[in-house]
């Protein structure tokens, strides 16, 4: 697995496992998302989705805090960057730059595997647009949290506005994201957040590590099945919902994974399920 990144590093939980850390490395920045982020978290997601070995991803942050969000340092240079004296034609420059920087969360909620957040310390601003695309929270009890965005006069533009409302709520959202204010990891948990708080970074990163291999232990089409029809349905109505997941069944049912599955459960054995297969035609989900 290529592990060749300036802002993240990709370890296998071990040789055995098909559990991969997808870890934000950069602690000297607090990991805030720098240009090279939004470059490396899309080709990152893609090569752990393609990757056989591959069942579930863990997203962590190195050092004291999980992510402070966009670096400070880009920010300037992404709202004045222009190769063009024509104002229309800077802000189209913008738009695709802005656009490029979502499709990095847009390709954690794509990524055929459940991808789960396990957060420490500060998740800010784009740490909250990056979380709010994974499949799953957990944070430690030192977590805190802010939608920062109004405070740097900007409309949060890479997930949280649009993700958000659907996990913790319309009014809840709009609370938290009109004041910016910081909350903890125990508010976090009564909004439904995060599913689980852990008491401290190793407890979080053991509990998850568990939590993950318990999921990757499971038929990968089963699981890949459910995250695909999960996320299709929040588009969709109930009568919608269940049409689109009758047709899914009525080509999956004939998996071998049921027959194996049923076959463990009766002997009270463990099923041993195949890989999943990459893409044969790279960017189809
Ligand atoms: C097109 C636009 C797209 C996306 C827009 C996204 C918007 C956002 O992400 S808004 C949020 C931006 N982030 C912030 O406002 C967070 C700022 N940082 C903090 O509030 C704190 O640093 C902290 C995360 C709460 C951590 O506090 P603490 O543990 O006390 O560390 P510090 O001493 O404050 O920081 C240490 C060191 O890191 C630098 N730093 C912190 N955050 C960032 C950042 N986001 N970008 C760049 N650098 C950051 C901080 O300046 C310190 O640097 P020194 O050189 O050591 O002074």
């Amino acid at each position: 697995m290529e592990s060749s990144y300036k802002t993240l590093e990709i370890i296998r939980n071990n040789t055995d496992s098909s559990v991969f850390h997808l870890i934000l490395n950069r602690p000297s920045h607090l990991n805030a998302l720098s240009l090279d982020s939004f470059i490396e978290l899309p080709k990152a997601l893609s090569s752990l989705d393609q990757n056989p070995d591959v069942s579930v991803i863990i997203i962590s942050g190195a050092g004291k805090h999980f992510c402070s969000g966009i670096d400070l340092n880009s920010l300037s240079s992404i709202s004045q960057q222009s190769s063009s004296d024509d104002k229309g034609r800077s802000s189209e420059q913008l738009r695709r730059k802005i656009k490029s920087m979502q499709a990095a969360n847009t390709a954690i909620e794509q990524c055929r595997k459940p991808v789960i957040a396990a957060i420490h310390g500060a998740c800010i601003g784009g740490g909250v647009d990056l979380i709010t695309a994974c499949d799953i929270r957990y944070c430690s009890e030192d977590a805190f949290f802010s939608i920062k965005e109004v405070d740097l006069a900007i409309v949060a533009d890479l997930g949280t506005l649009q993700r958000l409302p659907s996990i913790v709520g319309y009014a809840n959202a709009m609370e938290l994201a009109l004041t910016a204010r910081r909350f903890s990891s125990r508010e976090a948990k009564d909004l439904g957040l995060v599913s689980q708080i852990f008491g401290s970074k190793s407890e979080l990163d053991h509990g998850v590590t568990k939590i993950a291999e318990g999921i990757a232990s499971k038929s990968p089409l089963a699981v890949t099945g459910t995250k695909a029809v999960l996320l299709r349905s929040r588009e969709l109505s109930v009568e919608q919902g269940l049409d689109y997941v009758a047709t899914w069944n009525s080509a999956m049912l004939i998996s071998n994974d049921l027959n194996e599955a049923v076959s463990a459960q009766m002997m009270k054995r463990r099923p041993r399920f195949a890989k999943l297969i990459g893409n044969l035609v790279s960017g189809v989900h």
